[in-house]
């Protein structure tokens, strides 16, 4: 059982470069941060900046070249194959293209979440236990999607397959929530539909996510924090509260230094998501211009 405040994710030294030679990319470069248990970590940067990559090691898929770190206490570098299988099972990832299977109804695919605590493979929804059913139902119910429970997934405009989607990866009951542009191929109303869903479960279960985006402005009002990227490394790592668009903006445009407030400090993760929305107080410690000009 994770205690609040704790730390789920650290990143110590990152660093992955995809071949060799003249030609081969650095994606990753040196990343360091920690994410502490109910944390609402939005991730920006440019394309290619390494926000996907990230996610991916995040979540064990991808081997370091060097550094690595731990996720919900296991040791990237160290971990096995099967270890790295155990620790996906407690990560939920909610992706861009929503990945359901779309001849199968809409609550199998919800089941389907809960494949990785399941022996042997299901074939049909009633293959799956009647407590697993009622779960997914349940999640459905979550995401306002009951009523669509039997309709084939494919049948569902794009921002309810997402939250589809997130009602599976919910099935895992995850210790971490993941995602990567999940609000990219949606309209606006289905975007903030999709965004405040993440949220929302995030606050009420506590549960740190960590997600990349490329709209600011959605991330200005979604996040507890935001970690900026650019050429694979971290520029920017700065709580939300008092930020303003522009501040975001220099991450795209002309932001080379490092502007690294110390987020454990500046988000009390018991207080995760109860940040204020009104307010226009400056973010404590030092300004985005001050640490921009060190
Ligand atoms: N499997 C791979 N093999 C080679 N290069 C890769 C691979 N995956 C990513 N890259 C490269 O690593 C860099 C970072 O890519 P990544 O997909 O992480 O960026 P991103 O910030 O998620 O981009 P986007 O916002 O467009 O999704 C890019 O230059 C990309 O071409």
């Amino acid at each position: 059982m994770t205690e609040a405040g704790e730390t789920v994710v650290r990143l110590e030294g990152l660093t992955k470069r995809f071949g060799e030679g003249d030609t081969s990319i650095l994606a990753l470069d040196d990343v360091s941060f920690e994410v502490r248990r109910g944390e609402i970590v939005a991730l920006l940067g440019l394309s290619g900046s390494g926000k996907s990559t990230l996610l991916q090691h995040i979540d064990g898929l991808q081997t370091a070249t060097s550094g690595g770190g731990t996720v919900l206490g296991t040791d990237l570098a160290a971990a096995g194959p099967a270890e790295l299988r155990r620790l996906r099972r407690r990560i939920g990832f909610v992706f861009q293209q929503f990945h359901l299977v779309g001849r199968l109804t809409v609550l199998e695919n919800v089941c389907q979440g809960a494949l990785g605590s399941l022996r042997g493979p299901r074939l049909g929804l009633f293959t799956y236990p009647k407590a697993v059913r009622e779960r997914a139902l349940e999640g459905l119910e979550r995401v306002g999607l009951a009523d669509w429970a039997f309709q084939r997934a494919d049948t569902l405009s794009g921002g309810q397959q997402q939250r589809v989607a997130v009602a599976r990866a919910l099935m895992q009951e995850p210790g971490l929530l993941l995602a990567d542009e999940p609000v990219a191929s949606l309209d606006p109303e289905s975007s903030g539909q999709v965004m405040r869903l993440l949220k929302d479960i995030g606050q009420q279960r506590g549960l740190t996510v960590l997600c990349s985006l490329h709209q600011v402005d959605l991330a200005l009002s979604w996040a507890d924090r935001i970690v900026g990227l650019r050429a694979g490394r971290v520029v920017l790592d700065v709580p939300t509260h008092g930020l303003g668009r522009d501040d975001i903006m220099r991450l795209y445009t002309d932001l080379e230094e490092e502007v690294v407030l110390p987020a454990s400090d500046a988000v009390d993760a018991d207080a995760a998501g109860a940040k204020a929305s009104d307010g226009d107080e400056a973010p404590t410690g030092v300004s985005l211009e001050e640490a921009g000009r060190r």
